[in-house]
């Protein structure tokens, strides 16, 4: 048995195609959706990933604002560009790139961020809206995994979700999303501290591997027949990607998203999508009731 393909580049294109077309009536009512990017710092991969941003924003017609700072920025100073940006009336949405150099309380950055504004969902009053079921941008890592499930077919009522890892953006909160009711699957979040890490995945009917731990998901933890999502971002020697899961998982999963060209497209289109309705917010043409589960 060989996996389909979760399919995360195609279904981002239809995302995007998607948004372009709520970003041009957006633009028909004299608004314009923008998204603003902080970077601090040289790296190389940061840079990479910031400019396919730009790139996704141009894409569905989303302006863009771009901030960069030097590794050797204060706190002061990142904290000053982050109330600029709360107060630019052209930044809709936007995000400070992660990580933020060594030295650097990102916390307190984190906090300053207007919370109407918060495009990756990150920020404290986001996390919090989260977890009680009120509307706010939703993390993007984990919003994708759930689109791009839901755009596959691949049920999550009743479904056992097993997370590896508790990092920030994927662990820590995606468990609070797909215990929503309307997703209703049950969770496990394993982590360093698990005992049997195997007997945790092996119950699994979509899996998250989010670890950064290369091929820790092995073809014999794997029930045949999951779903089975690489979020891992680890470079060997030569700097090509390794993920958590190791290739020959494909032979028994019924489903699998590639690493790359899985979950890291819809990261970047459930970003859009957040700078999208923040601007509909904005604009008042869209409702901001509760979604109480
Ligand atoms: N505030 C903040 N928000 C983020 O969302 C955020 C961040 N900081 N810091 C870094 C991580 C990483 N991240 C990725 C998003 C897309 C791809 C992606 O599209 N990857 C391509 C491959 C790109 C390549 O080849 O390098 C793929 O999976 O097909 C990767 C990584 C967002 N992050």
């Amino acid at each position: 048995m060989t996996a389909q393909i979760l399919d995360g580049k195609a279904t981002a294109a239809a995302i995007k195609s998607e948004l372009a077309t709520r970003v041009a009536e957006l633009k028909s009512r004299g608004v314009t959706p923008g998204l603003g990017t902080l970077l601090v710092g040289d790296d190389v991969g940061s840079q990479k990933y910031v400019a396919g941003k730009h790139r996704d924003c141009a894409q569905v017609g989303i302006a863009s604002i771009q901030r960069e700072l030097p590794a050797t920025a204060t706190q002061e100073k990142i904290e000053a560009v982050v109330r600029e940006l709360n107060e630019d009336p052209a930044c809709t949405g936007y995000i400070v790139q992660l990580p933020l150099p060594k030295g650097i309380d990102t916390g307190r950055v984190l906090e300053l961020i207007d919370p109407a504004k918060d495009a990756d969902g990150l920020a404290p009053m986001s996390l919090g809206k989260l977890v009680l079921n009120q509307e706010a941008a939703l993390p993007c890592t984990p919003n994708g995994i759930l689109a791009l499930l839901r755009r596959h077919g691949v049920e999550t009522k009743g479904a056992h979700l097993t997370v590896v890892g508790r990092g920030m953006t994927v662990g820590r909160s995606i468990g609070l999303l797909f215990t929503r009711r309307e997703v209703n699957a049950t969770v496990t979040l394993c982590h360093t501290g698990t005992r049997d890490l195997s007997a945790q995945l092996r119950q699994a009917d979509i899996i998250v591997a989010a670890a950064g731990a290369p091929h820790i998901v092995r073809p014999e933890d794997v029930k045949p027949g999951a779903a089975v999502l690489d979020v891992g971002v680890s470079r060997d020697e030569s700097g090509k990607i390794v993920g958590d899961v190791h290739p020959g998982v494909a032979e028994v999963a019924g489903w699998v998203a590639p690493n790359p060209g899985g979950v890291g497209p819809m990261t970047r289109a459930l970003l859009l999508q957040n700078v999208v309705e923040a601007a509909e917010r904005q604009a008042g043409v869209r409702d901001t009731a509760d979604h109480a589960g």
